[in-house]
């Protein structure tokens, strides 16, 4: 049977829901039982299932009573006396093991313990099961062990613009689509699959996630990158200079378009004349008379404007007409506008108001310096200008776009047409990388701003690479106000590696606290210094094959400058590798730029050269730490002797053109920074202890972990440290420089400057 309409069809889905036929056989009929303090039974699988008198024997996991008693912890039991997990065989509904967890019972055990939360997280065997299974190319959903903080994300209500700021590895990506789960399920008669629109930050990523949905049960929601989600569609061919692709992103480029299609709207210089059929006269149009015409269809969309513009002069022309046969003393039996060529029309209202595609709009513009100068809104400088303007192809099917290119078209498309296809939610991931511009389109599609916006500030790089929501919520907060909810517990990344990456932060974005990390894995990261410059990508692939060889799911992070090598070595090799920054992941080898890793996971992550990741910048320190935080398991960096960067235990410092500003969370001036005093000892473990660097301390072995520190180096330490920490000073103290230049009159800059120092020790 076919549902007529969305609510039928949303009605049919939910009974479907409750029908036991959904799922394989194979598939645990539940995999949680709660028990509330007055002994009431629950049972939980991943699908309702009921009896033959539509009693509900098991309840679907996004039940929102189900959602709401699952947040149950020890502190906060809110009626739930126990919860009983069982596990299943993969494909076989048999229960392999069955844990407890009574609350009461552990609500005595964690009493004393500093931070109950996460021992109780680190306690739970199902998760900690979940966590330490291999990766694969896709993301798998997480039903059976959704955490307290998450499952409150989940189920916030449906209108609602909500941010999830979270670190690497906290769950945002899980969250957000099994809130999208949650939603179609609890609102089914007002939302359809069809009305949720998920945008991810590149097709890669798209098809990482893409499972989840229809293994939830949810088929049919739209899943795709942004630039598939533009209603433009031209192939790329260009690639903007940074600065230019900055602009391009810039939200004034909006006004810009706006002006630029107001003004190809031309007032004629002289009159014009129009024939009349089977008359020796003719009527004519003033400039006025189209001034009069255009002034109220100027706000309208331009396509709208142009067929408006169209009627109203004919209706005036009309009028003309009829008034000079009533001159003429002769009876017009017909209607006026028969007695006008359509063709001199047709010219007339392509004079006044051209019919324009918006790739043929938009190279007009750019190709006119005119055009920019007359459309720049005031707070566009020359420089900018002359930024936009480029040779306009002979041929419109010969111009050449780029990416932020296809944005502005969108644009330019939603202004001529006024008709976007809209969502009544959206689920924009990796949202602290977007362009104002790109932000706004998104925007553009929400009917009602009922949102989802997942990101991290930490991981925000691009030339839009920002420090707070602050900006992109300005774009997207239409009804509804934003609620910014942080989410503080890592799952993916082991607590060696997030120890280190927690190194890369400081540099990466100072005052930003890494997640609490749930769980140990051995061995730590793992360091490989290569002597000649001739051996290093030989070295990558042995480290590469070290892990490939045993099943694992491997991601090679390789800056640009040596991906060539490096692909023409695998290939030489016979390796099979896949290109992840095209198209989607493979199970064995994959590499990958730093860029594109944001959001992906693997077992085990072989960082080829992180000295030359961090130079090629922008914003390289954040790219090292998104490279670190990929890895479920294993990491391995490889290294050019004498190149391992100071934030990862070694001598170099890189050369940056840019470093982030100090985002949020208390300024501790007198912190040297934990990098200055950890390593990692043999085991992978973390010490904490005053070193110079693993370089300074052995000789490096071939495959080797950080080695132990040795008391001998403490003075180098400590003058490593001092030094360390003066040029981290100047560093800032010139970023706060340039913001001042940037936006206060000088004369108030030391003003300002003891205002905010008075308010830094006021703060609690
Ligand atoms: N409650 C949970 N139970 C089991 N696995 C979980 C849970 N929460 C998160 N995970 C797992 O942790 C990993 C990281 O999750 P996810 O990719 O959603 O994190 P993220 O915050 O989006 O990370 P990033 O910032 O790197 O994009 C995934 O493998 C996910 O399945």
């Amino acid at each position: 049977m076919q549902a007529a309409d969305a609510k039928a069809r949303a009605a049919l889905k939910k009974n479907a829901d409750s029908d036991s036929t959904l799922g394989k056989p194979t598939d645990a009929v539940a995999f949680t039982k709660l028990i509330q303090d007055d002994g009431t039974e629950y049972y939980v699988g991943q699908h309702a299932i009921t009896d033959s008198k539509r009693q509900v024997k098991v309840f679907a996991w996004k039940a929102p009573l189900i959602m709401r008693m699952r947040e149950a912890t020890a502190e906060n039991p809110s009626n739930v006396r126990s919860r009983r997990d069982f596990t299943t065989a993969i494909n076989e509904n048999r229960i392999i093991n069955i844990d407890d967890v009574v609350f009461a019972e552990l609500a005595s055990r964690i009493a004393s313990l500093d931070d109950p939360a996460l021992a109780v997280i680190e306690g739970d065997e199902l998760l900690q099961e979940a966590l330490g299974r291999g990766r694969t190319p896709e993301l798998q959903q997480i039903v059976q062990t959704i955490q307290a903080a998450q499952s409150k994300l989940i189920r916030t209500p449906l209108e609602r613009l909500l941010v999830i700021q979270g670190g690497p590895g906290t769950g945002k990506t899980a969250v957000a689509l099994h809130r999208v789960s949650y939603l179609l399920f609890t609102y089914s008669d007002q939302l359809d699959p069809r009305d949720v629109l998920v945008v991810g930050p590149n097709p890669t990523f798209t098809r990482y996630i893409r499972q989840v949905l229809p293994e939830l049960g949810d088929e049919n929601v739209n899943q795709t990158d942004l630039q598939g989600m533009l209603s433009v569609t031209v192939s790329v061919t260009r690639k903007e200079e940074p600065a230019v692709a900055k602009l391009k992103g810039d939200g004034r480029m909006d006004e810009l378009i706006l002006n630029g299609l107001r003004n190809r709207v031309r007032r004629p210089a002289d009159d014009t004349r129009f024939t009349v059929t089977g008359r020796t006269w003719a009527v004519s149009i003033s400039p006025e008379d189209v001034d009069d015409l255009v002034e109220n269809l100027l706000p309208l969309n331009y396509n709208n404007g142009r067929a408006r513009f169209r009627t109203a002069l004919m209706s005036r022309l009309g009028v003309l007409v009829r008034r000079g046969f009533d001159n003429d003393g002769t009876r017009l039996g017909r209607d006026p506008q028969e007695l006008l060529r359509a063709a001199d029309i047709e010219n007339f209202v392509e004079r006044v108001w051209p019919r324009l595609t918006p790739p043929q709009f938009l190279s007009e513009l750019f190709g006119s310096l005119e055009r920019l100068v007359a459309a720049a809104p005031r707070a566009f400088g020359s420089e900018e200008i002359q930024l936009l303007r480029r040779q306009s192809a002979s041929r419109i099917s010969e111009e050449s776009w780029s990416k932020e290119d296809l944005v502005l078209l969108d644009a330019v498309q939603s202004e001529m047409s006024g008709a976007t296809e809209t969502y009544h939610h959206i689920v924009v991931d990796e949202a602290q990388d977007l362009t104002p511009m790109q932000l706004k389109a998104i925007a553009n599609r929400s009917s009602g701003g009922s949102m989802t916006v997942v990101g991290d500030i930490a991981q925000s790089t691009g030339n839009w690479a920002r420090n707070s929501w602050d900006d992109v919520v300005d774009e997207l907060e239409r009804k509804y106000e934003a609620e910014i909810v942080e989410l503080s517990h890592g799952y993916r990344v082991p607590r060696s590696v997030m120890d280190l990456a927690a190194d890369v932060l400081t540099q990466a974005a100072p005052g930003i606290t890494p997640p609490v990390v749930v769980r140990d894995v051995a061995p730590g990261p793992q360091f490989r210094s290569v002597d000649l410059e001739e051996d290093f990508d030989a070295a990558v692939l042995e480290v590469v094959k070290a892990h490939s060889g045993v099943g694992r799911f491997v991601g090679v992070i390789c800056p640009d400058s040596r991906r060539q090598d490096l692909e023409e070595l695998l290939d030489r090799e016979g390796v099979k590798w896949n290109d992840a920054d095209r198209g989607g992941l493979s199970q064995s080898i994959n590499v990958v730029s730093p860029v594109a890793a944001k959001g992906l996971e693997f077992d085990a992550i072989v960082i080829a050269d992180p000295e030359r990741i961090i130079e090629a910048g922008p914003e390289g320190f954040r790219m090292l730490y998104i490279a670190v935080t990929r890895t479920t398991h294993y990491l391995n960096i490889v290294h050019p002797a004498g190149h391992l960067p100071e934030v990862l235990g070694g001598t170099s410092q890189p050369v940056t053109e840019s470093v982030a500003v100090p985002i949020t969370g208390e300024l501790d001036l007198d912190d040297d920074g934990p990098s200055a005093e950890r390593s990692i000892n043999g085991n992978g473990s973390i010490d904490d202890v005053s070193i110079s660097s693993p370089e300074h301390s052995l000789p490096v072995t071939a495959d080797d972990t950080r080695p132990a520190p040795t008391d001998s180096f403490s003075d180098v330490a400590a003058g490593d440290r001092a030094s360390r920490r003066a040029r981290t000073i100047d560093r800032h103290a010139e970023d706060v420089l340039d913001d001042l230049k940037d936006t206060v009159a000088p004369h108030l800059w030391r003003a300002v400057l003891e205002r905010a120092l008075e308010q830094m020790r006021s703060e609690p």
